[in-house]
């Protein structure tokens, strides 16, 4: 599912009613639509302004999943059922949802069966079947209603925030479509409906036409207390910077009424492309995404002011994307398969043995850090490598024989108080240079010439290199630029405090567009960049970025990011690529920590390890 920035999506629009001709007013009403289906779907679920949001939290939903208040359309982004995605929450506005609703086609009940329950289908049957028993219906006929827009003896009362620009043009479509639906519904202008223009215009006459009440901002009363549930259509991928006057005034009353918020395209007063929350932010129970997912709603805060998030088609082709040049997608299993050809199954040969399956080289660990080594070394095993041979400081060899007997130890020298020294540099090339990938970084520590010692490893390894920790802070202090590289990829998996010494930046400077730095980082720098934290982040050289949305809060936890390493590491071993390693590595474990989560009579109780033995 691809990510679009506020601009990529402006020109989206523009090639759709340019180039084939679909006018802007369809569009809108495609969106008023699918917002309204949308409300109509939350009435029936019942859901409470805080309930909807329960699924997001990582406590609950579908798996133990934070992914369970996600949904989406328009890429077919369904792992089909595979297990190993673990993508039972994920489901598909359009096709058969569990709760029956917000299908963009009508007529289809929760179980997909067609024409056989719908409303319509039952006031056929009512004037067919006469006195005293249900109708017969002839064989192959059916008829059915536009169920989807469709809430029998609904009681519900929705306002109606409408900005004045598009983004209020699809709630005042909206608007109609619920009232059609039987939803008494009241438009709140926050500016004077005269200043609407263009198709916003069209929608404001069309709503007075219908007969739909409205009142205005600063000229009347606006009863939130009376209302059932609020459509946020204040401001969408238009805005900037915080919202102003009569908007900042409604997103804050709206918040603070308690009641159920459905947002237009993102919440009024998030910054699209960042996530960032301006002062104040509708914070959602729903937010329906129109054509294509904003950057914004997947990177924190702003995804867990979206609520839940649904995608919904409004007539934009999603092949569009590429051609207006969008670099990003959710990281989905169909991702994983079809753009960068992973097999998610991890399949082994009936033939294989454990030189298929490749040798990692691992330098880590210290006399005071050596369970971070530990950790690697057994997450690259888990992974499916082959082999790994863990490089040590001689002193610290004797207190890890048997930790983990899998596992290939080899004194690399170092100092006598079992940390590194610069000289080891030499035993690492020597030792890496018959396995298939060198790894180095956890608890390795700082040491004197540690800058010399890892320019050596950067311009003397020929397989892949990947960086993490203390690599990555002594990587910080130098001007790698300048480094010679034998054209094998490198990747660095800094987490934001890393990212920020990576970057010369502070940490809330990393966390602000976490997208947008991965992006620049890795293109200038020529590496494959993981950027840890909740929906890590992972960019490649030429320019793609992706976004995972695996993983539980759970793994706030020391030493799960040297599972990660050990991890991608096993898979480059394996043969997959630096991308295909990267990002599948970070799913998979994401996908580990939630089911060791899950595991665990309380998530705060998961330690590292535990990440390790549900790989
Ligand atoms: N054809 C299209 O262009 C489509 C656009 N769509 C909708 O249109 C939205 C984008 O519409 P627009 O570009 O008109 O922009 P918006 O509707 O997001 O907002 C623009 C309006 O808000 C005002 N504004 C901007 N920042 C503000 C702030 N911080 N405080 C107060 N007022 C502020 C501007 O003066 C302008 O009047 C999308 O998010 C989507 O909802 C959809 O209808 C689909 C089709
Ligand atoms: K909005």
């Amino acid at each position: 599912m691809d990510l679009v920035t506020a601009e990529q999506m402006r020109q989206l629009d523009r090639m759709t009613i340019e180039k084939l001709g679909i006018p802007a007013i369809a569009l809108m009403e495609n969106a008023g639509r699918a917002i309204a289906e949308e409300v109509i779907a939350l009435c029936r679920r019942g859901g409470s302004a805080h309930g909807e949001r329960a699924g997001r939290s990582g406590s609950g939903g579908v798996g133990g999943s934070g992914r369970s208040g996600w949904s989406g359309s328009g890429d077919g982004s369904e792992d089909g059922g595979s297990s190993e995605s673990g993508w039972s929450g994920w489901s598909r506005s359009g096709e058969s949802r569990e709760d029956g609703g917000a299908s963009g086609n009508s007529g289809e009940d929760g179980a997909g069966r067609r024409g056989e329950c719908g409303p319509g289908a039952e006031r056929i049957r009512g004037g067919n079947g006469g006195v005293g028993g249900p109708a017969v219906l002839p064989p192959g006929f059916a008829v059915s209603g536009d169920r989807a827009l469709t809430l029998d003896a609904s009681g519900e009362h929705w306002l109606i925030l409408a900005g004045k620009g598009n983004n209020g043009g699809d709630g005042l479509a909206a608007a109609r479509y619920l009232r059609e639906a039987g939803i008494a519904v009241t438009l709140v202008y926050a500016a004077a409906p005269e200043s609407l223009a263009g198709e916003a215009a069209v929608q404001r006459d069309a709503a007075a036409a219908m007969g739909l009440p409205a009142v205005v901002y600063g000229r009347d009363v606006i009863d939130f207390a009376a209302c059932s549930g609020i459509v946020d259509a204040l401001l969408g991928t238009g805005s900037a910077g915080a919202p102003r006057g009569a908007y900042a005034a409604l997103i804050a009353a709206a918040n603070s009424s308690g009641k159920r918020i459905v947002s237009a395209d993102i919440p009024s007063g998030l910054n699209a492309d960042t996530g960032e929350l301006h002062e104040p932010c509708i914070h959602a129970a729903v937010t329906v995404c129109l054509a294509f997912l904003k950057r914004g709603l997947v990177q924190y805060p702003g995804a867990g002011a979206a609520g839940q998030v649904v995608v919904r088609s409004i007539g934009i082709p999603a092949a569009s994307a590429r051609e207006a040049g969008v670099q990003a997608s959710l990281l989905t299993p169909e991702v994983l398969r079809t753009r960068l050809g992973v097999d998610v199954s991890r399949r082994r040969s009936p033939e294989g043995h454990k030189g298929t399956y490749g040798h990692v080289l691992l330098a880590a660990g210290s006399l005071a850090m050596s369970g971070a080594g530990l950790l690697a070394a057994r997450a690259a095993l888990r992974a499916g490598c082959g082999l790994v041979t863990w490089a040590l400081p001689d002193k610290l060899l004797p207190y890890v024989i048997g930790a983990a007997p899998e596992i290939m130890l080899a004194a690399a020298g170092g100092r006598e108080d079992g940390t590194w020294n610069a000289g080891t540099a030499a035993e690492v090339l020597r030792l890496g240079a018959v396995r298939d990938v060198t790894a180095t970084g956890p608890g390795l520590g700082r040491f004197e010439g540690d800058g010399e010692w890892l320019r050596m490893l950067w311009e003397g390894t020929q397989g892949p290199l990947v960086l993490d920790a203390d690599a990555l802070n002594i990587l910080a202090d130098c001007d790698y630029s300048a480094w010679s590289c034998p054209g094998r990829p490198v990747i660095l998996t800094p987490h934001p405090g890393e990212m920020a010494r990576l970057a010369g930046l502070t940490t809330a400077e990393v966390q602000r567009d976490r997208i947008g730095l991965a992006l620049a980082y890795a293109t200038q720098h020529g590496v494959v960049l993981v950027l840890k934290g909740a929906h890590s982040v992972i960019a490649t050289p030429d320019g793609e970025a992706y976004v995972n949305i695996t993983g539980h809060p759970g793994m706030g936890t020391g030493g799960a990011g040297d599972v990660l390493t050990g991890i991608i590491s096993g898979l480059l071993a394996q043969g997959l690529n630096a991308v295909q390693a990267a990002v599948f590595g970070v799913y998979l474990h994401g996908l580990a920590g939630e089911r060791a989560a899950g595991a665990r009579t309380h998530p705060a109780g998961l330690i590292a390890g535990d990440i390790i033995e549900a790989l």
